[in-house]
């Protein structure tokens, strides 16, 4: 069985962990972690019945996909040390935005296979998105094994590793956003005398059925708000008002601050 190793046992790595269990992607003991703090790492693997190993190098020698997912400070040290472990027969998969196959590559050698990516915290549900790069020396089916523990854990697309920062904005960061746009109109439902959790209910489902509609539907959103928005009535006023307000200029503002971050982060 194919054994997935995971450096960093954080936020992420532990999203990604949570959906290919949810999955039965992997069996628990094929899924191996290690992170610099014992006390994070272990009682979380004992919980999941994960195989915890004392360090990365081990992590290496007991894995056939080695996922980089440690913060992008660390990353390049962390690439040094395990390079010597490393094998062409493994496949190395980094999650680290901002840290590109070239830089990888430097770091660990020309011949190891290494898949980019840049998944969603959302792959903890089987709903991700996730934008795969693969350098030369992956292909065939070593990269259909590498991509398809994100195709498991939602969706994928291969990008440009130039686009790689536009697409962190518009889908790694965004579910942030997106949190933060259904805090908004929940709390708005708040003011209006609702709980906060059923205000948080109607505002988290709405989002999911309208972006369930922009999906399935052959129309443009903005096509879309006109079906909405009827003649005379309370939502056009809404519109008008959000953007007296600046939405659409606060979010690519928004956008354009993630953009620039991510660059001065590469
Ligand atoms: N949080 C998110 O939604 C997304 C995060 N990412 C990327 O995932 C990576 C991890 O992010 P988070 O999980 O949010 O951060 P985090 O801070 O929650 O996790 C980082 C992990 O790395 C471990 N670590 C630090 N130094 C280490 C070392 N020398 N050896 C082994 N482990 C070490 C830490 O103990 C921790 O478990 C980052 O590079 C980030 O760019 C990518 C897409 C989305
Ligand atoms: O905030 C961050 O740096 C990472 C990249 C995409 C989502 N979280």
């Amino acid at each position: 069985m194919t054994k997935i190793g995971f450096i960093g046992v954080g936020g992420m790595a532990q999203a990604i962990i949570g959906g290919l269990l949810k999955a039965r992607a992997f069996a628990p003991a094929d899924i191996v972690v290690h992170s610099h703090q014992a006390a994070h790492y272990q009682p979380y693997a004992q919980r999941l019945g994960l195989t915890a190993v004392t360090s990365n190098a081990d992590l290496v020698a007991a894995s056939d996909l080695v996922v980089l997912a440690v913060t992008p400070n660390v990353a390049a040290t962390v690439l040094t040390e395990i390079k010597p472990a490393l094998t062409p027969q493994k496949t190395l998969i980094s999650i680290v935005a901002g840290l590109t196959l070239a830089k990888m590559a430097t770091l660990v050698g020309d011949q190891q296979p290494i898949l980019r990516t840049l998944p969603n915290v959302n792959v903890e549900i089987g709903a991700g998105m996730t934008a795969v790069a693969a350098n030369t020396e992956l292909t065939g089916a070593a990269r259909t094994t590498a991509e398809d523990v994100f195709n498991v854990l939602g969706s994928t697309t291969t990008l440009n590793e130039d686009q790689f920062g536009i697409f962190s904005a518009l889908a790694g960061s965004s579910p942030a956003y997106i949190d933060f746009f259904i805090d908004s109109l929940s709390r708005a439902g708040v003011k209006y005398g609702l709980s906060k959790q059923q205000a948080t209910q109607i505002a988290a489902q709405a989002t999911l059925g309208s972006a369930q509609m922009v999906l399935k539907s052959d129309k443009i959103p903005f096509a879309l708000i006109d079906q909405v928005a009827s003649p005379g009535g309370s939502t056009v006023a809404g519109l008008l008002a959000m953007e007296e307000a600046g939405l659409m200029t606060a979010v690519v503002k928004g956008i354009d601050a993630t953009v620039q971050r991510d660059h001065e982060n590469a």
